[in-house]
């Protein structure tokens, strides 16, 4: 394992780090210790009711593809766990690297994995756009779900054919039907929750994490078209291959990481 971590710190991060990010004291990622984390009884299972009929788009923004959903309705929602608000689906995204040794954002006691997934919401008792919540401390809940390569995700299936059409940063293709608890492991009741951020810009400290027990599986040629995805847009010269879009693990500045469950 510590191989794979010499060869982490080759890998150049996706992006230039801003030196000092405003405040700075609850960033993501992070590495769960799970003999540090703390059960809290109190943890209620999470609520998630997602419409279908509410996912519109795909988006290579050249960070991520982002499966975005219509946010201007309580159609697709999460609340429950530790959350006091009801939140909205906007969009989820992954993050991998470029081979299955690493790629995952957050870690379990040093346990990387190939890829993350992360179901964005935002408050909408609170708050009435995206952009209003982004800055706000409660605004944003976000799922995180490790994947493991192994047997085929049949429900990933679709969005993996839809790819293609958005090799290129800036392609969008119409995505439509997609229910995301698909992606959803049996058992969602078991998670680490944490105050966090956005791991990609704004990086806005505006985040309850919740980390997922348990995996899913996907099949290595499912990674693979994740790997045939590019940073670059159709126009510019140099084509480089959307791969490790994950950003560097932070300090946790004293942060306590809660359990569900024992
Ligand atoms: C819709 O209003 C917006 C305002 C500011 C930024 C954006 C776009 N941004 C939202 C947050 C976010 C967060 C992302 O990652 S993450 N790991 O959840 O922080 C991300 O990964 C590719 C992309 C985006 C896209 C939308
Ligand atoms: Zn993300």
């Amino acid at each position: 394992a510590c191989s794979s971590k010499l060869l982490l710190s080759q890998v150049h991060p996706m992006w230039q780090e801003p030196l000092a990010i405003p405040g700075g004291d609850r960033q993501s990622p992070i590495d769960i210790v799970v003999r540090k984390s703390v059960f809290d009884p109190q943890l209620k299972p999470l609520k998630v009711q997602y419409d279908p009929r509410t996912c519109q788009q795909i988006w290579n923004n050249g960070y991520s593809f982002l499966v975005e959903y219509n946010d201007t309705t309580d159609k697709s929602t999460l609340k429950g766990g530790p959350l006091e608000d009801q939140f909205r689906l906007c969009q989820f995204h992954f993050h991998w690297g470029e081979n299955n040794t690493w790629g995952s954002e957050h870690s379990i006691d040093r346990h990387l994995y190939p890829a993350e997934l992360h179901l964005v919401h935002w408050n909408s008792d609170k708050y009435s756009l995206f952009e209003e919540a982004v800055i706000e401390d409660n605004g944003l809940a976000v799922i995180a779900v490790f994947l493991k390569v192994g047997k085929r995700h049949e429900g990933l299936q679709k969005l993996v054919d839809a790819l293609p059409a958005v090799r290129h940063k800036d392609s969008v293709v119409e995505f439509t039907k997609f229910d995301p608890a698909c992606l959803l492991p049996e058992n969602i009741d078991d998670y680490w929750t944490y105050a966090g951020s956005l791991t990609t810009p704004p990086l806005t400290e505006a985040v309850t994490w919740m980390v997922m027990k348990q995996h899913i599986e996907v099949s290595h040629d499912q990674l693979a078209v994740f790997r045939s995805l590019l940073f670059t847009s159709a126009e510019e010269q140099q084509q480089r291959s959307m791969v490790n879009n994950f950003r560097v693990q932070q300090a946790l500045k004293g942060r306590t990481v809660r359990s569900s469950f024992t």
